[in-house]
């Protein structure tokens, strides 16, 4: 999988922006806010379809065509799959509706066909680290359960829209609790949103589940490579149903005993059914949705020491890069093809063992795209062998011939 040109309008600070890139490595040196890992964003929504750098799609557009009277932003990828060339062309649209207020269109096309959300993510793959997604193990299990949704999307068909059915029936099924609790409606009103939702969320599950213990198996090799062979992670996806809670790194048992871990799609829906139904009235009383995936938690463990709670700068910050290399090799099992690795100022953060460890093993087989503000932080020779645009201000140069 490539990326060989990009070409932008309106999207963050470039109001236009074309780049070509070489079969394996390219280096964006620039100063701080110049519009580096805009570039590397750019990439990656050609894949996800949405970025972990913005809370909505709206950031994406440029701040000055905001003010246009239908302001769009357009993201045109060239790239080579399976020795085809494709054109991924994104465009997001903002339209005034009739009150005055604001809605973004998202349009895709695969070689100029307009194609449906849900069928184009994950048609091109990449990887994007960026330093603050030590945040994914760090933070909340918000973040990790994104991290997992946007992983997973690249290589399950048919995730995203069961991801998304089931936040919209949610919405609708808590809009239906609180009703019933004011009004004391018949209970029965929520059979049709429980098999909706039991029905979408056994398949996000299950999917979890497996690429979970998948994933784990990369991730492990990765992370006991990068720490020596002294260190061994573990990942444990919790199914809220399931009724553990975890506190201070220990799983707690929280409503029910924990039960043996349903495997299958119809054992995974039914156990969640029976639970949704044995909570039924505290649900109606607190008017939300109290177990499910968005609920879920995934914990990861290094020496079965819970990395959330007691990890060190040092060893969060390393399984943040060998889950990266994980999940290159991870959808390359997938996909068949190696994802393009897009690296956000990786090397800063890393002893210089490391760095020559990473740089070692980058672009040997892969694409990757890295930047930098310190073009000496790479020896001359690694230099050579990439492609060097200067990033500045929102515009770039190409610095060598490579
Ligand atoms: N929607 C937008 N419209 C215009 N400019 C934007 C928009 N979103 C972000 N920017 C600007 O883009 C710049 C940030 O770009 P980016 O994060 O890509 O920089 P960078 O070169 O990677 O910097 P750093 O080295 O600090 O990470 C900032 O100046 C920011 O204000």
């Amino acid at each position: 999988m490539q990326i060989e040109a990009l070409s932008l309008s309106n999207f963050r600070i470039f109001t236009r922006l074309e780049m070509d890139f070489p079969d394996r490595l390219t280096l964006l040196v620039g100063n701080n806010a110049q519009g580096k890992t805009s570039v590397l964003e750019a990439v990656h929504f050609l894949s996800i379809l949405t970025s972990p750098l913005a809370s909505n799609d709206r950031e994406l557009i440029n701040l000055l065509t905001v003010q246009d009277e239908l302001p769009v932003a357009r993201l045109i990828g060239k790239v080579r799959k399976q020795e085809k060339t494709h054109t991924i062309e994104v465009r997001l649209i903002l339209n005034t509706i009739q009150n005055g207020s604001q809605r973004l269109r998202k349009e895709v096309l695969i070689d100029g066909v307009k194609k449906r959300l849900f069928d184009t993510v994950g048609f091109f793959n990449s990887v994007l680290f960026l330093p603050q997604m030590t945040r994914i193990l760090e933070d909340g299990p918000d973040e990790r359960r994104k991290y997992l949704d946007q992983l997973l999307s690249q290589a399950y068909p048919g995730y995203v829209r069961a991801l998304s059915d089931y936040q919209q029936a949610l919405a609708r099924r808590n809009a239906l609790l609180k009703l019933l609790f004011d009004r004391n409606g018949d209970p029965a009103q929520l059979d049709y949103w429980d098999e909706v939702i039991t029905s979408n969320g056994a398949l996000i599950i299950e999917a979890r589940l497996k690429s979970t213990r998948e994933f784990e198996e990369f991730f492990g090799q990765q992370y006991r490579r990068l720490t020596g062979g002294k260190e061994e992670i573990r990942m444990d996806y919790q199914p809220s149903y399931n009724g553990i809670r975890v506190k201070n790194g220990q799983a707690e048992l929280g409503i029910t005993a924990q039960q043996p871990e349903p495997i299958g799609y119809e054992e995974i829906k039914d156990h969640f059914a029976k639970r949704l139904r044995a909570l039924q009235k505290e649900e109606i009383r607190r008017g939300v949705t109290t177990i499910g995936p968005h609920r879920d938690e995934v914990r990861f463990y290094s020496n079965d020491i819970d990395l959330a709670v007691y990890g060190s700068r040092g060893q969060i910050r390393t399984a943040v890069m060998a889950m990266k290399i994980a999940e290159t090799q991870w959808l390359r099992e997938k996909t068949g093809e190696l994802p393009v690795l897009l690296l956000d100022e990786t090397l800063a953060e890393l002893d210089e063992q490391r760095r020559e460890d990473l740089l070692g093993s980058l672009g040997l087989e892969e694409q990757a795209i890295l930047t930098t503000t310190d073009l000496g932080l790479f020896s001359e020779d690694f230099a050579h062998t990439c492609r060097i645009w200067q990033v500045s201000a929102g515009q770039v140069t190409r610095l060598n011939r490579q």
